[in-house]
């Protein structure tokens, strides 16, 4: 039976290709079992190379057969930031959203003012997309009102890996928000350039692997949060959230004009609290007026995505996640009909 110093024996004749080290220096090996004369090791290396992994592992087992073992399985990891510096080599930066060649596309979820739901809508639209079979991100960039993290119910931060911010997941949506950066739900009172660090940190300095989607929910109005999005994203498009009242919908048109104004498409507007049904009798009563969605997508010659009446998600048992409307909630098949048209107009 093969034991640890056989096997690492063997690894010291083994280079890391990129650090030029032996893999006994750079303590490669992360796991090793030894069951009879069959061996199974894991191997950290400083990069990813799908080329050079095989090229190792063909070396380590042929190595690991002439000293008698029968099978040999070698599964690849990639060695921590902190070790590849410590053995002098410098870790490769994953790539961010920004980064050249990325693929995932930006849509910013705004609103002319306050209170119509964009966080609503921007929960419920990602898990819409997500249905379709999307891989979607979602950005609580609402910095002084971050209200995702209660919406969808959740209670972990973020963990760091390799000094990269690695996005909570739930309901298979990544989710970053201004709120898992505060202590104690305190105000966040920055400005100017602190505000714009904090976004770019958001971009260079949180994981978010490969993405279809990004979903930016933006505060509300034209301040200086969505101006910078506005300028620092050049290709986001943008979804307009207004509420049915025909004043709001000249409101939510400052939200769409700077759109126009930084060239950023627009792919539709959403009408929130659009109408009431009755559960008993089925009747229908425009609580908040009638026509905003018309009125905003004319003024913006844009179209009307869809409209989304006024209900409280239907709680899901043992799940607490107060603003999702589950799949199997009457509300479900309007946001995957919206989801359904934001791809179709996103994907050429
Ligand atoms: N269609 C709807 N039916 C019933 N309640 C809704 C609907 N849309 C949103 N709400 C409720 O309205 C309130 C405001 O919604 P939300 O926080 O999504 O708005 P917002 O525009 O993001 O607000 P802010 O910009 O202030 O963060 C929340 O309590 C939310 O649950």
């Amino acid at each position: 039976m093969m034991d640890r110093q056989q096997v690492l024996d063997v690894l010291q004749t083994v280079q890391d290709p990129f650090l030029h080290k032996n893999l006994a220096e750079t303590k490669a090996l992360k796991q090793l079992s030894a069951d009879g004369e069959r061996v199974a090791l894991e191997v950290a290396l400083s990069k990813q190379d799908k080329v050079k992994q095989m090229q190792i592992q063909v070396e380590i087992s042929s190595k690991l057969k002439e000293k008698g073992a029968k099978a040999v399985s070698v599964q690849f990891t990639v060695l921590r930031n902190e070790e590849i510096r410590q053995l002098g080599g410098f870790p490769v930066k994953l790539p961010t959203l920004l980064s050249p060649g990325v693929k995932t596309q930006f849509i910013s979820v705004a609103s002319g003012k306050g209170g119509v739901g964009k966080s609503t809508v921007s929960v419920n639209l990602a898990l819409g997309m997500a249905r379709q079979g999307k891989k979607v991100g979602l950005l609580d960039a609402d910095i002084y009102g971050f209200s995702v993290p209660d919406m969808m119910g959740i209670e972990k931060r973020p963990a760091i890996k390799d000094e990269r911010i690695i996005p909570v997941e739930r309901f298979g949506i990544k989710v970053i928000s201004m709120g898992f950066f505060v202590e104690n739900n305190s105000p966040v009172i920055w400005r100017g350039p602190m505000l714009g660090k904090m976004l770019n940190n958001f971009f260079n300095d949180v994981y978010w692997g490969d993405l279809d989607y990004l979903l930016l929910d933006l505060p509300p109005g034209t301040g200086d949060v969505a101006m910078d999005i506005h300028f620092k994203l050049p290709h986001s498009k943008e979804i307009i959230v207004t509420t049915p009242h025909p004043t709001a919908a000249f409101v939510a048109a400052r939200a769409g004009a700077m759109a126009t104004h930084t060239k950023h498409e627009i792919l539709g507007v959403i009408e929130n609290m659009a109408y009431y049904k009755s559960k008993k009798t089925g009747e229908i009563e425009y609580v908040f007026g009638k026509g905003g969605g018309d009125k905003l997508s004319d003024l913006l010659k844009t179209d009307l995505l869809g409209r989304i009446p006024l209900t409280q998600p239907e709680p899901k048992p043992g799940i607490l996640a107060p603003g999702v409307y589950f799949e199997g909630d009457p509300i479900a098949p309007v946001y995957d009909d919206i989801a359904r048209k934001v791809i179709n107009k996103t994907t050429k």
